[in-house]
């Protein structure tokens, strides 16, 4: 597949999966969301029909405390206040005394006596209590329909008993989950599931029924709630549809954000390919001055880049482009190609410094020692001492790895410098990390340099700070005489800036080299007056 169809194909499968990214983490939110929602509604329903049935309990406790008065009492005699206190008070469908495992009387007319078993249709549970209820299938006057029992057993075997209707939970239950087709059952102890709901049979394709049970703190009462799993989608769907519209206009942001990316990052590179291709990168030379020696002893390569239409492109927009998008060694590849053809006819004197900037990845990169020896290679006749410069705009990683590449050059004679000393936050990490020859102060602390007799602390601090490591120091940056004699009265040798000479192309180098190379940097009368302002 040619490289070019390649490349849109993979950019159209990131631009697609940038689009898809906020619609897939949406519709994951949305079904937890669904499943939240859900529970929260499982969780207010259960607590609203355990506090029903809690107070439907004390009621039934109530009325058992309230039959304690009918203790020895024969049935005969209270037969009728039986009754009257069973219908006067609510929910219950019977109350009565037990003798034993019997019940003695009962308030419901027309009961036959008969056991405790006979009329709830289950034995009895074996509590081991005086005190117990449970929720029963029916009772023997009203076999179909659920109830609750409680009973009160005394040690000499009278006992009470009270049963409430289940129709009254029943129709609060059916009232809960009616609207959301829940099914609820509760259950008193480990008796009968007094339940509401229809079971679904046709199991949803998405969703499957979420179960909540909880208990009551106060009483042996369980409720169990079932959201089906159409009750879910329904509640998926009501998100979805608040969700969807604010999910696709992300969506389509992100295409466009990604779009422009992808866009921007491929014509980087193609252009600084194609710049490459075409010659449109060229290399200017700013001398550098020796004040020992009291001449141009060197020069730094920069890089620049004009357009076939004659636009300039900045090296600092094209360099951290280069860098971001992996193109800086193709490009600083480039650069020494062009400077072994530039220097081909170059007069100077053996030992003149050339400076490279080598950004981080270059350093990184397997073959980074094999390219500068190279590079000594073909520009060996001119017998210049090569001075890498490093920098901080990019973090060298894999430090150890680094400095042995650099010690490797060093012993060739190459030297190693750190650019823009003090600006980044590892100045330091680096000093301790590679053996290094040069330090260049960053014309930022040279800006601040504002008399002779001034105090420029962290400025002076690097200069003490080089010395003590024997390293050798270039200031760069320098456009007044106030900032070249500010320097050279602190011992710094090396001198670069507009002051002394601007970056100029290869040939027009050629030329100054001739002229003024040789001479002493030169403070004209009326710069000199400004070194002493009246
Ligand atoms: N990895 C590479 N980095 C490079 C290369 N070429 C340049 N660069 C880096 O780009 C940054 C901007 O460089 P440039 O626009 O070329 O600016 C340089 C000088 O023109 C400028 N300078 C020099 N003297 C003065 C001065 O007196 N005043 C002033 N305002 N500016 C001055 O400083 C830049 C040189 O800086 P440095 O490299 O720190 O010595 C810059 O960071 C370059 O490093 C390249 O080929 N590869």
């Amino acid at each position: 597949m040619p490289p070019l169809k390649r490349k849109r194909d993979y950019a159209r499968l990131i631009i697609l999966l940038a689009g898809a990214l906020p619609l897939i983490l949406g519709t994951i939110f949305t079904v937890i969301d669904a499943h939240h929602t859900v529970r929260q509604q499982q969780v207010s329903a259960a607590k609203t029909l355990l506090s029903q049935a809690e107070k439907m309990s004390d009621s039934g406790w109530d009325m058992i405390t309230s039959l304690r008065k009918y203790h020895y009492q024969p049935c005969n005699q209270i037969e009728d206040k039986l009754q009257l206190a069973g219908t006067l008070s609510a929910y219950f469908r019977a109350i009565g005394k037990l003798k034993d495992d019997r019940v003695a009387c009962s308030s419901a007319y027309g009961l036959n006596p008969g056991s405790l078993k006979e009329m709830i249709m289950r034995d009895p549970p074996v509590t081991g209590r005086a005190w117990w209820s449970l929720s029963i299938a029916g009772t023997a006057g009203v076999p179909n329909r659920p109830a609750v029992i409680f009973v009160r057993q005394l040690p000499d075997g009278e006992g009470f008993w009270a049963v409430i209707d289940g129709q009254y939970l029943m129709d609060f239950m059916e009232a809960i989950g009616e609207s959301r087709s829940y099914q609820l059952s509760m259950r008193f102890n480990d008796g009968a599931p007094i339940s509401v709901g229809k079971v679904e049979t046709v199991k949803n394709r998405f969703f499957d029924a979420q179960t909540y049970q909880t208990t009551s703190l106060r009483y042996p009462i369980s409720v169990n709630i079932v959201a089906p799993g159409s009750e879910l989608a329904r509640a998926w769907r009501q998100v979805l549809f608040v969700f969807l519209p604010m999910a696709a206009i992300f969506s389509i942001l992100l295409m466009i954000l990604t779009a422009n990316w992808l866009q921007r990052r491929i014509s980087w590179r193609d252009e600084i390919r194609r710049a490459i291709n075409g010659r449109q990168f060229t290399v200017h030379y700013q001398p550098v001055y020796n004040d020992q020696l009291q001449r141009c002893s060197g020069a730094e390569a920069l890089m620049r880049w004009t357009l076939p239409n004659g636009t300039v492109i900045r090296p600092d927009i094209f360099i951290s482009a280069a860098e971001a998008e992996g193109m800086i060694v193709p490009l600083t590849r480039h650069l020494i190609e062009l400077i072994a053809e530039d220097v081909q006819d170059w007069e100077v004197e053996p030992g003149f410094h050339l400076a490279i900037n080598v950004a981080a990845e270059h350093l990184q990169h397997p073959e980074f020692v094999s390219d500068m020896l190279q590079f000594v290679e073909k520009v060996k006749h001119q017998q210049f001492v090569i001075t890498l410069e490093l920098t901080e705009r990019s973090l060298i990683k894999d430090g150890d790895a680094v400095a042995r590449k650099l010690d490797a050059l060093r012993e060739v004679g190459i030297k190693v410098a750190i650019d823009d000393f003090g600006t980044g936050h590892c100045s330091l990490s680096y000093l301790m990390t590679f053996s290094l020859d040069y330090l260049k102060i960053d014309r930022g602390f040279i800006n601040a340099i504002e008399s002779l007799g001034g105090e420029t602390p962290v400025l002076d601090a690097i200069i003490n700070l080089s010395f003590k490591l024997r390293l050798q120091v270039l200031g760069e940056g320098v456009e007044t005489p106030l900032q070249l004699l500010y320097l050279q009265q602190r011992g710094v040798v090396f001198i670069q800036g507009y002051y002394y000479a601007q970056p100029m192309s290869n040939s027009a180098l050629k030329i100054w080299l001739k002229e003024k190379g040789p001479l002493p940097i030169h403070v004209e009368d009326h710069d000199a007056s400004e070194l002493h302002p009246s």
